[in-house]
């Protein structure tokens, strides 16, 4: 449930106009914006730092999207990093005001399908060709044995 209340969250930013995520989030994706998460909560917007990024910008683009936590960590940045950090922080994530998205429910439940469900709910389709194939040759063949 928290995720889905994550997601929701992430929306709200997206609206901002802050990409969030190629893969975790693709329904999100703003141009020319790049987000990254720090602590699983804090929201920052690296798309100003990419090119003044001491370690560049592609140790940056690898996090965007995700949690840069352990990355952050392990580069021993310096107490001035960590200072100047703040200067891109946009918010967080508050996981228990956010409301739940409906549709998010409602894929959710599509993945819980298993096999067998997903099986039974497609056997309809696959029925309808052969039957409606079936069904229009019989149709023919009458009114061509009527003709004669
Ligand atoms: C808003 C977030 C970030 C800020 C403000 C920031 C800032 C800095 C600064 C000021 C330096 C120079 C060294 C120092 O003072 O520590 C640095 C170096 C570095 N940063 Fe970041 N950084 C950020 C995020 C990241 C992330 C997420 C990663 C890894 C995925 C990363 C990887 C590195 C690396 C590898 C260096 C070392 C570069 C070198 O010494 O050659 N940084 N960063």
């Amino acid at each position: 449930m928290h995720l889905l209340k994550a997601l929701s969250q992430i929306e709200l930013v997206s609206s901002r106009g802050i990409m969030f995520g190629h893969m975790l989030f693709p329904f999100l994706i703003a141009q020319h914006s790049y987000a990254m998460l720090m602590d699983a909560l804090q929201i920052y917007d690296v798309t100003k730092y990419l090119e003044d990024h001491p370690g560049g910008a592609d140790v940056l683009l690898e996090v965007t999207g995700k949690d840069g936590t352990e990355e952050f960590d392990d580069a021993g940045h310096s107490k001035d990093a960590k200072e100047l950090m703040k200067d891109y922080f946009i918010g967080e994530l508050d996981l228990d005001e956010t409301p739940d998205i409906p549709e998010l429910e409602v894929y959710r439940k599509e993945q819980d399908m298993d096999f067998a469900s997903k099986l039974l709910a497609n056997a309809g389709q696959y029925w309808a060709i052969p039957v409606a194939a079936v069904g229009i040759s019989a149709v023919v063949a009458i009114l061509y044995a009527r003709r004669k």
